[in-house]
């Protein structure tokens, strides 16, 4: 059970992947978009993952509506918006939302730039005057290859002031890491985090490559770490934080059940890893599902839900001093 005492958090929450079906109706329409169904009835088999995909690429094709549908700014402005309201009514104190600029805009040819400032400018308005605190992620999709990727980056650098973070999401196998060096010495360079998607379709050498080549302090999902006890030592020693996706990792056949998910060997290890959604709105959970049912579900006893619960606060990309103010809220 989530303990109501710690501020909620969720560090790993994709905005592009977490598209209303309601908003992918109306945005449809408003642009003429031969959406593959004129109900949410009918939509919900095209936007959400219903039984667990093949693999991770199968998962992925899902986001696509939700991305098709962002026809101009105003759209990914409102998607933005829609993505606090969401967390806010999941009761979260902190998020990172992550997007890939690159990703929205290609549709209807917009400029990455443009949809970064779009989602900038819609989750300050939608944060305005309330309790909850968002930060931005910047995503490279990598299933785009290099130079897209550079692409995409010039347009989060120039926006790197009200962003905290950068990360390498999608296709891990077809472009692994060791592709991306020059990009993560630019977001070295700028002074933004690294967070990166690896060991999810990949191995533990994933892993090793986003931490020693890429300059990762944080890694999403990181499941494959399991396979490999020095990189377990590693982890812990080297307080690289782990985000784990649950239920994610069951839709996407990186875990074959809860029940074998690495999670609770890794917090047992010491390593900081916490409980985050990945794509709600395509997995068709939330991060109180993910703490409720997932979370015992993988054997995580009340106590390691809430060592858990701490590890968020601790690896979030927030100041000391930002997160003394959410603790103190308690
Ligand atoms: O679980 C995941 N693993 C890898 N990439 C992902 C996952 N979820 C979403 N994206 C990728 O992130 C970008 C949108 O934010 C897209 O590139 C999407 O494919
Ligand atoms: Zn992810």
């Amino acid at each position: 059970m989530i303990n109501k005492t710690l501020p909620l958090l969720d560090l790993h929450r994709h905005l592009d992947g977490n598209v209303r079906a309601s908003t992918i109706l109306e945005l449809g329409q408003k642009f003429n978009l031969p959406l593959p169904a004129h109900d949410l009835e009918g939509l919900r088999e095209h936007v959400q993952v219903i039984d667990n995909a093949p693999d991770l690429m199968s998962f992925l094709a899902k986001l696509d509506w939700g991305v098709k549908v962002l026809g101009d700014y105003e759209a990914c402005r409102r998607i933005a918006m829609e993505n606090v309201a969401d967390a806010q009514a999941q009761n979260l104190d902190y998020t990172e939302l992550r997007f890939s600029p690159y990703y929205m805009a290609q549709s209807h040819n917009l400029h990455p730039q443009g949809v970064t400032e779009a989602v900038i400018d819609g989750v300050k308005a939608a944060t305005q005057g309330q309790h909850i605190k968002v930060n931005l992620i910047g995503i490279m999709s990598r299933t785009y290859g290099v130079e897209k990727c550079q692409y995409e980056l010039d347009a989060l650098l120039a926006c790197k002031n009200d962003l905290v973070a950068v990360d390498l999401a999608g296709d891990e196998i077809g472009y692994p890491g060791e592709l991306f060096v020059e990009h993560f010495k630019q977001v070295h360079n700028a002074y933004l985090g690294a967070t990166i998607h690896a060991g999810e379709a990949r191995g533990a050498q994933s892993i090793w490559q986003a931490i020693k080549e890429l300059g990762a302090t944080r890694i999403g999902h990181g499941v494959k770490a399991i396979e490999d006890p020095k990189l377990m030592d590693y982890l812990r020693d080297s307080c690289i934080g782990i985000e784990s996706c649950l239920t994610s990792n069951i839709l996407t056949s990186t875990v074959s059940s809860l029940e074998t998910h690495p999670l609770k060997q890794f917090l047992t290890h010491n390593i900081l890893a916490c409980i985050n959604t990945d794509d709600p709105a395509v997995q068709g959970i939330e991060l109180e599902y993910e703490y409720q049912v997932a979370a015992p579900k993988a054997g995580l006893t009340q106590a390691d839900i809430e060592k858990a619960q701490r590890n968020a606060l601790e690896i979030a990309y927030l100041s000391d001093c930002d997160k003394q103010a959410l603790i103190a809220h308690y």
